[in-house]
């Protein structure tokens, strides 16, 4: 669905106190891993996400029936799966609900999955979560973008991944979680989004060990309970606020954080020159002093400095004096927001997947957002410039960030976003 585009008009400091939004990314694997307990199970801090209605369309269409008991929290029963496939429609929205085959593997030992398609940033293989589930005896085909899946006795034996993956190291565990076998996951994702899926499972009575180390034994239980959860903050909304503090040289209280979630973020800036103070759950970002250093940036896996707020940290750098080098190992081509930061004045030349950066003043201009880090870099950006600039795309940021310009204007940013205007009303 298309939106009306965000405005803003930068060139201000923002100020206060902003508190964090729960994460997305952790609570999507959580809210498939629901699919696991015949019981129900509450969780508390559900961002209001158009990726969480995603989510929950699609556990809704396998079976589960979802109550909203507060403004974050959210009940989820599925006392039974009505259905074992999940449509082309319905995986096309979004590449993180490919996990459900783990987790119909687990409760159903079938399932039919769409190969999830790309996105704006590039090519986003599956061939971990297949090998995975191949190498513990899984029967797996593919035909016509289709996969089916099917469990013919319990699940043995071990996987060594290729690479670290978040997403194929949880779709491994959770197809594991139920029934007789058990299986080890060696060179598994450290991220925080495996160890709070993890933590939620073994609530319920799961048993999986060494979830943030890279080795995670999975042994199958027969059921699992109902429970309560509470999900972690969002490290990549809290870094984005971080990044536009600095942006912007203003001092920014950032409330219900984990400081320890964000140590490679926060590392960079005090390098840069902006102050960083680590309170219990909360954070302060000073960069009022003044002039801030240029810096080089790689992102690599947990807990190295994240692809996901590798361009907001880009539109940063370009309103930092000199020159400064970005390269993104985990997605080469996350670089969509390039030409609509040069369009702002940036000075961004990309060579061989890396970003040269000669940063200096910002201008307000019209934008687009392609996807949805993409854009958010566009709303540091538009922070930082003189003059307005009119962000486009914003169905991509409303995945990931739950009312923005209400919460920019909170910390003293001069934003809005028109309300649609409905058919009827044009009558
Ligand atoms: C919903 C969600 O949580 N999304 C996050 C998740 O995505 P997602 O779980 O999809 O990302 P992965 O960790 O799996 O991807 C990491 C790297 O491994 C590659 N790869 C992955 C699987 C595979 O089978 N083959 C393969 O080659 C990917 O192309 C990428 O280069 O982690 C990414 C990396 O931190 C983040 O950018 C995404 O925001
Ligand atoms: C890329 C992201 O999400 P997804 O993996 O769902 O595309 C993200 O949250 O930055």
């Amino acid at each position: 669905m298309q939106l009306t585009p965000l405005h803003i008009t930068g060139g201000r400091p923002l100020h206060g106190e902003i508190a964090v939004q729960p994460s997305k990314n952790a609570a999507l694997p959580i809210i498939v891993a629901s699919l696991l307990s015949p019981e129900p199970v509450t969780l508390h801090g559900i961002p209001r996400l158009s990726d969480i209605f995603t989510i929950l369309e699609i556990v809704g269409h396998l079976g589960t029936r979802h109550a909203w008991v507060g403004p974050n929290s959210v009940t989820l029963h599925t006392p039974e799966l009505v259905s074992t496939e999940t449509p082309y429609a319905l995986v096309s929205k979004m590449r993180a609900s490919f996990i459900v085959m783990g987790a119909l593997l687990s409760r159903a030992g079938e399932a039919t999955v769409s190969m999830p398609g790309g996105c704006a940033f590039g090519v986003r293989p599956v061939d971990q979560h297949v090998k995975a589930f191949r190498s513990y005896g899984v029967e797996l085909s593919e035909e016509g973008g289709n996969f089916e899946a099917r469990r013919r006795g319990p699940l043995r034996g071990t996987y060594v991944f290729e690479m670290l993956t978040v997403g194929a190291t949880q779709n491994a565990i959770l197809a594991a979680v139920l029934g007789e076998g058990q299986v080890t996951l060696e060179n598994a994702s450290i991220d925080t989004d495996v160890v709070d899926m993890v933590n939620f499972l073994n609530s319920l009575g799961a048993d999986i060990q060494g979830a943030g180390t890279n080795t995670i034994q999975v042994t199958g239980v027969p059921r699992l309970r109902g429970g309560e959860y509470r999900v972690i903050p969002d490290r990549i909304e809290a870094g984005t606020f971080m990044i536009a503090a600095a942006a912007t040289r203003s001092r920014l209280t950032l409330t219900g954080v984990r400081p320890d979630h964000l140590r490679a973020l926060s590392a960079k800036l005090l390098e840069m020159g902006v102050a960083v103070l680590e309170g219990r759950d909360s954070l302060i970002v000073d960069a009022s002093a003044g002039r801030l250093q240029p810096t080089n940036i790689t992102t690599v896996e947990y807990p190295g400095f994240p692809t996901d707020i590798q361009p907001q940290m880009s539109a940063l750098l370009a309103t930092v004096p000199g020159t400064s080098v970005v390269m993104d190992k985990v997605y080469a081509d996350r670089l969509t927001h390039v030409v609509e930061l040069n369009r702002m004045g940036a000075h961004i030349v990309v060579s061989e997947h890396t970003q040269v950066i000669q940063g200096g003043a910002l201008h307000g201009a019209p934008v687009k957002a392609a996807d949805i880090r993409a854009g958010a870099a566009l709303v540091v950006a538009a922070l930082a410039a003189e003059g307005e600039t009119v962000i486009e795309g914003m169905q991509y940021v409303n995945r990931g960030y739950e009312r923005l310009a209400e919460r920019l204007r909170s910390i003293g940013a001069q934003a809005y976003q028109p309300e649609p205007v409905l058919a009827a009303a044009m009558d």
